[in-house]
């Protein structure tokens, strides 16, 4: 973030995106695309965001391609942010956290997305290793979407939101690292979509000491104005997010790049309005 601002680009090959590159949508397109976009972002942005379920849907054949254009963003030193919304009970978590995060897996990413709805503790396992490993957990804390508020919003026996729930985890799990003054392992997922929720469900994020990664940048409505509302003194944490608004300038490698420093440039003033 500080070397190449704050903004994190999504790699989501969509039907319609790859379609609208003049690629067929079939795995030879989205090769195309999605290592087109390794070569446009590389070296450019904070962090690079493939979302698994695009390659996935091609079988193994599909994730030998994830693979490969995580293994083309390490090559440009650019860090990956896999999303890929993990979460189980905390025997299974441990497989999932050595296949995405583990010490000696040469396909391992820097961090992945984890959901928290089976209890933020059944995420141990995946905290602990990226906590070894120096690698992150960004865990969905207000999501982006119009139907996560029924769940986040919700309040225990104690009074507390869900969302509160996962704050207060990441916020002890961060606790060392915050001391030190630096981000800690664990990020939070907050959309840049969620208006006043943050200050409703009284969330400190500034003190929780993790990155903040904010999804719905551009084609989910996300402007800068809405991050400077959901996230006020909390912005220098903020990832903002944005797949198709970028993705939409493509399929030249320039458009792209003018794109993601277009948007850039716009999320740099914003946390470092100074600047
Ligand atoms: O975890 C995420 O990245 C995520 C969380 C969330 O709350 N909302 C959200 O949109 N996302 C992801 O962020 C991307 C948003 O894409 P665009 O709306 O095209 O910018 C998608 O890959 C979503 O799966």
């Amino acid at each position: 973030m500080d070397a190449h601002g704050p903004l994190c680009v999504g790699i989501d090959p969509h039907q319609q995106l790859v379609e609208s590159w003049g690629l067929p949508y079939s795995l030879q397109g989205v090769e195309r695309f999605a290592l087109t976009c390794v070569e446009a972002f590389g070296g450019e942005v904070a962090c690079v965001k493939p979302q698994s379920a695009f390659f996935e849907v091609f079988g193994s054949r599909g994730v030998a391609l994830l693979e490969r254009v995580q293994a083309g963003l390490r090559e440009a030193g650019t860090l990956t942010i896999l999303d890929v919304k993990r979460g189980d009970i905390g025997s299974t978590m441990t497989a999932y956290a050595e296949a995405f995060l583990g010490q000696d897996n040469p396909d391992a990413v820097d961090a992945i997305t984890v959901s928290p709805y089976l209890g933020y503790g059944s995420l141990r396992p995946a905290l602990d290793l990226a906590a070894t490993t120096g690698r992150g957990v960004f865990v969905l804390a207000l999501t982006s979407n119009p139907e996560g508020a029924s769940v986040q919003h919700a309040r225990g026996a104690g009074g507390r939101s869900v969302a509160g729930e996962v704050v207060a985890g990441a916020a002890e799990d961060n606790a060392a690292a915050r001391r030190a003054g630096d981000l800690g392992n664990v990020g939070l997922v907050v959309g840049a979509t969620i208006g006043d929720a943050v200050q409703d469900l009284d969330l400190d994020l500034r003190s929780m000491g993790g990155p903040l990664l904010a999804p719905g940048v551009g084609a989910q409505g996300g402007t800068a104005e809405s991050l400077r509302q959901v996230f006020g003194a909390a912005l220098p944490q903020v990832l903002p997010s944005s797949s198709r608004e970028v993705l939409s300038a493509g399929p030249e490698v320039r458009a792209l790049r003018e794109a993601v420093r277009r948007t850039g440039q716009q999320m740099r003033a914003l946390v470092a309005p100074s600047d």
